[in-house]
């Protein structure tokens, strides 16, 4: 800003806000819009935006949280573009302004942005609530109105949007989860603050940077290259753990699975992947570069996690096998808990993981100096330094049993290949979110096999964005 004439850097905002929201009102002429405007510059995008719709033929009324604290700026070029205050001083919520809500095709939410701290108070949760019960779109300028921008929580009322229109550089409330399931589609637009930001706290893979990270198929590879990896997996209660699993990791790139569990589960394992070689101990494997172990272990079998744990091999952790955790980790595991199982590790209640999943797997990831794939509806995955990765690929579709499994198989034979566990983590989350993604087309409502068939076409397709 220092660097820039006067509101420049909100000109650029306003511009890029105003052009998403003419777009999805299918051109502002004619249409009705509705702005909530704080007391900051988050208000000041707003009525900047609805200055510039205003002239291109939208009726733009403007509810003011405080008439006394509001953008002098912006406030005077609303109305010089004939914008309408309909707020009277501090009273923001009279039948007036009721009645332009219910009427509005878009509302835009300028109440707070990256000042807000604490949720909405009073009046503008009122307004959010209206929004949200009787306006067409909400549009929320920056952020939605209330979330915590740097920690992804709700710790109060806040406005749930259809659109978030972010500037500058993305905010990690609307990519990690509970914030981001408020934030609804997300556009950003880049206001030239790329060179001037800091480290960024999380990171979201893009294609290019996960067709990186895959180990090039090598007209001589051996199956070593590719990556030998040990599945301890599956029960005789829960055979079709092992099945996806070993599947992950075939389909995922795997140069070979070794299977270790009973004759039962072995048997349906080959009928699947005859490719697959099987034994009865872990002690008996052969040559293997990285473990998975634990989905559908059930209960006991703890002295064999304990036996790969002592192999001093990369090592994947997923669920039941997240039972038998030893106090610390060598900083070579990934463990790949839901929310759930983290709740169980950290002796916690679910709800509370929930509401603060950044908190508790980056506590997660420190406590077991491990890298700590918390899944979910937005996956996010910590190093125990202190990176965290935010997965922006898959479908609520994707909550199917048997979804994990295939996951832990794919994740497993990626650290097989070398890759660091963090990389490891972040890559399969990726690859499989978008085989969600493809086998939801499909189906709609795609099972954890269809998830499976999908992975190759979309390991092709990455590996072809190199
Ligand atoms: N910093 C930048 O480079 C740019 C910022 N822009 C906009 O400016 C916004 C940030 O503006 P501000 O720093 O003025 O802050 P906000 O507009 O987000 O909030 C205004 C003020 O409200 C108060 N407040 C905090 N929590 C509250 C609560 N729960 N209830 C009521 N009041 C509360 C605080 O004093 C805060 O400073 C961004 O989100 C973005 O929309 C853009 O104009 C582009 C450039
Ligand atoms: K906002």
């Amino acid at each position: 800003m220092a660097t820039l004439p006067e509101s420049a850097l909100m000109q650029r905002a306003a511009a890029g806000l105003a052009a998403v929201c003419a777009r999805v009102l299918g051109g502002p002429y004619g249409s009705r819009v509705v702005l909530l405007v704080g007391g900051g510059d988050n208000g000041g995008d707003a009525l900047w935006a609805g200055a510039r719709l205003a002239h291109r033929g939208a009726s733009v009324d403007a509810v003011l949280l405080r008439h006394d604290r509001v953008h002098p700026a912006g406030l005077a070029a609303f109305r010089r573009a004939g914008g309408r205050v309909v707020s009277s001083a501090d009273v923001p919520l009279t039948p007036e302004t009721q009645r332009a809500i219910a009427r509005a095709d878009l509302v835009l939410d300028g109440m707070l942005g990256i000042g807000g701290r604490g949720g909405l108070r009073d009046d503008a949760a009122r307004l959010a609530d209206a929004a949200a019960a009787e306006a067409g779109l909400v549009v929320a300028v920056d952020l939605p109105s209330g979330v915590e921008p740097d920690t992804a929580e709700l710790t109060g009322p806040h406005v749930r949007a259809d659109v978030t229109v972010t500037f500058g550089t993305h905010k990690l409330a609307i990519l990690a989860d509970p914030a981001a399931q408020v934030a609804g589609h997300v556009e950003f637009v880049d206001i030239g603050l790329a060179p001037y930001l800091p480290e960024p706290v999380a990171g979201m893979l893009e294609p290019v940077d996960v067709a990186e990270m895959l180990p090039a198929p090598e007209r001589n590879s051996d199956k070593y290259r590719r990556g030998v990896l040990g599945l301890l997996a599956g029960s005789a209660q829960f055979r079709g753990a092992a099945v996806l699993a070993a599947g992950g990791a075939a389909e995922g790139g795997a140069g070979m699975v070794r299977f270790v569990g009973p004759d039962e589960v072995a048997t349906q394992v080959l009928n699947r992947w005859p490719e697959v070689v099987t034994s009865a101990d872990v002690a008996d494997t052969g040559r293997v570069q990285a473990w998975a172990v634990g989905s559908g272990l059930g209960d006991g079998r703890a002295a064999e996690v304990a036996a790969v744990l002592d192999t001093g091999l990369p090592v994947l952790v997923d669920a039941d096998g997240l039972r038998h955790l030893p106090e610390t980790l060598d900083g070579r595991a990934l463990l790949t808990p839901h929310a759930g199982e983290l709740a169980r590790m950290m002796d916690a209640d679910r709800g509370d993981v929930e509401a603060h999943r950044l908190r508790y797997v980056q506590a997660a990831a420190r406590r077991w100096n491990a890298t700590v794939l918390l899944k979910g509806s937005t996956t996010l995955v910590a190093a125990p330094d202190g990176r965290i990765r935010v997965n922006p690929t898959g479908t609520p579709a994707l909550a199917t049993a048997g979804s994990g499994d295939v996951l832990s198989g794919l994740a497993g034979a990626l650290l097989a290949t070398g890759m660091e566990p963090f990389d490891a983590g972040s890559a399969a989350a990726y690859i499989h979110g978008l085989a969600g993604q493809a086998a939801a087309e499909g189906s709609g409502l795609p099972s954890a096999s269809a998830v499976l068939d999908a992975l190759p076409a979309v390991l092709a397709a990455l590996h072809s964005a190199r």
